[in-house]
């Protein structure tokens, strides 16, 4: 389902006048259906995986090959913007701990949209849409509230349902549990074992290790990269 080979990415702080290098020919592969859990310390590059992978960050070199459904395998270092766009709306979903909130959007609105993104009927994506909010515990009283006051978890739990309605085949999921109480992240668990029941291959971040345990089929250890060596 996904194949990285190689993959080297560099970041320019500009006004140090500084180039260094954060992946260092990182190699990886997800079967279909698998979840591969990426572990590291902090600043080895973790994020910068999954970013480039999204292609929020465009890395130096390297290939990411993706099994798309609508363009078969496709190198997503060389997919055209609006190969991304596509890729992002019905094949990619990604979950970090923020959310990206709408001017003056709802919270079952932005939820909605989501699902009417990808054609969806209104009816039936503004049932899913409140299934997936109170899934999530995210109280019916901030349904038609706008997001940008929620706290942190609660922004969370909407980040996630936004990303899981979708039921994407390749979900990215950047310690979207970092802020979230024993019980949020129950609710988190479950509804990834679902989505792996269903299929969808998933590519996580999480510190908590217990979490992942169980969840995961195989780990990818980031080694830090410093100065032209393995740290
Ligand atoms: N946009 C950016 N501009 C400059 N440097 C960046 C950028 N994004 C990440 N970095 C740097 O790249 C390195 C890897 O960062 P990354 O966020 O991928 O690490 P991480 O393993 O996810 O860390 P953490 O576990 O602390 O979240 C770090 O040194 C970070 O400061």
């Amino acid at each position: 389902m996904l194949t990285i080979n190689e993959l080297q990415k560099t970041f320019t702080i500009h006004h140090l006048q500084n180039t260094f290098t954060a992946l260092n020919n990182i190699s990886l592969h997800v079967k279909e259906g698998g979840f591969l859990g990426i572990v590291g310390k902090s600043g080895s590059g973790k994020s910068t995986v999954l970013k480039s992978i999204y292609r929020t960050y465009e890395p130096q070199s390297g290939e990411i090959l993706f099994h798309s459904e609508a363009f078969g395998m496709i190198d997503l270092l060389k997919a055209s913007p609006r190969q991304i766009v596509y890729l992002r709306k019905y094949e990619i979903g990604y979950v970090s701990q923020f959310l990206n909130v709408m001017p003056r959007t709802t919270a079952l609105e932005l939820v909605t949209q989501s699902l009417l993104d990808i054609g969806i009927k209104r009816h039936d994506a503004v049932t899913r849409a409140k299934e997936a909010l109170t899934h999530f515990d995210l109280e019916e009283t901030l349904w038609n509230s706008y997001p940008n006051n929620f706290s942190g978890g609660e922004k969370l739990r909407l980040n996630i349902a936004c990303a899981i309605v979708k039921q994407p085949r390749l979900l990215l999921l950047d310690e979207p549990t970092a802020s979230l109480d024993e019980t949020s992240k129950i609710k988190v668990r479950e509804s990834i074992e679902k989505l792996k029941a269903q299929g969808t291959t998933l590519v996580g971040i999480f510190h908590d290790l217990e979490f992942m345990d169980g969840l995961c089929d195989e780990i990818f250890t980031m080694e830090k990269y410093v100065k032209g060596e393995i740290a």
